[in-house]
């Protein structure tokens, strides 16, 4: 069965993302929704070279929201634009679309408003949706169970632009008990897509746990993980954590397949 994604966001990130959904065999990107106007009715596959037409860009002004999802229903929605665009999306429950929202900062009553979705739909949020931070994740708090005296702090690099605090650093210090306000260390520079850092420190050793995303289709391949992930779920809040943690409990079952990690 063919999943028809709908995708909130086409800048550094959802340009990249939609490329990633358009080449999946599984999935067929229906549209494109940003706040940016240009290239209104246009298709995010020709201007990500491809040769059909696939995924139409939509400027968010010119939509009657209801009306959009009544007349172009997808089965999820994938988020990678800005906190505010939850309440865009919100009368898409209405139609049984689920949510799998990859925005990494939320404002306070945004993310009350996705909690609320949850409680009609299946929304699976994420501030970090690579497989591999997820496994970083895990990996540390599995650390601090055995060495649980050790100094930690969390360094995480990104380019220049990037205002906010990394959500993912803020939720991996909120994993393992760690104050935000002092154990996250922010670097700023270039063009870096995302870098983050556990280090574990030891009276006689140093452990640093680490993971780099060098390409925007990783959170491309990990929101579509996701969006495949949620299709059978039921209403509730979702972690990627509790997606691939329940895939690595049962990765050494025969009939489970292993995550791969591309
Ligand atoms: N969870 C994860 O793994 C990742 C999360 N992110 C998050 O994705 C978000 C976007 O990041 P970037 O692509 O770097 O930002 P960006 O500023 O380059 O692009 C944002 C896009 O969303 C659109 N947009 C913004 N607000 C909107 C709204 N209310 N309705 C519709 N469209 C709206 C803009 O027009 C633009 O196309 C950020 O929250 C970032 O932290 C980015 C990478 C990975
Ligand atoms: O803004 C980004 O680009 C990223 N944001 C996420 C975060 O804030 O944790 C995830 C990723 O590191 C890239």
């Amino acid at each position: 069965m063919t999943i028809k994604v709908g995708l909130f966001g086409f800048g550094r990130t959802g340009s990249v993302v939609a490329g990633e959904i358009i080449r999946d065999s599984e999935c067929e990107l229906e549209w494109v929704i940003r706040q940016t106007p240009s290239h209104h009715n246009e298709y995010a596959s020709n201007l990500l070279g491809f040769d059909h037409l696939e995924g139409k860009i939509i400027h968010f002004k010119e939509v009657d929201f209801d009306q959009f999802f009544k007349e172009n229903p997808v089965d999820v929605i994938i988020d990678f634009s800005s906190s505010s665009a939850v309440s865009e999306y919100a009368s898409v429950v209405k139609h049984g679309c689920k949510i799998v929202s990859a925005i990494s900062n939320y404002e306070k009553n945004d993310f009350e408003q996705l909690e609320m979705l949850s409680q009609q739909t299946a929304v699976l949020y994420s501030p970090n949706i690579t497989v591999g931070i997820n496994f970083l994740m895990e990996a540390s708090k599995l650390l601090q169970k055995i060495a649980p005296h050790a100094d930690i702090e969390i360094i995480e690099e990104h380019f220049r632009g990037k205002k906010d605090v990394s959500g993912t650093a803020l939720r991996i210090a909120e994993q393992l008990g760690l104050d935000k306000n002092e154990h996250v260390n922010s670097i700023r520079v270039g063009g870096i897509v995302g870098k983050h850092e556990v280090v574990f420190g030891l009276p006689n050793q140093t452990i640093r746990i680490i993971h780099e995303s060098h390409n925007r289709a990783a959170f491309g391949q990990g929101a579509i993980y996701a969006a495949k992930w949620i299709m059978g779920k039921e209403q509730g809040l979702y972690s990627m954590e509790e997606a691939l943690s329940l895939m690595m409990t049962q990765s050494n079952s025969p009939q489970q397949e292993p995550i791969a990690i591309r």
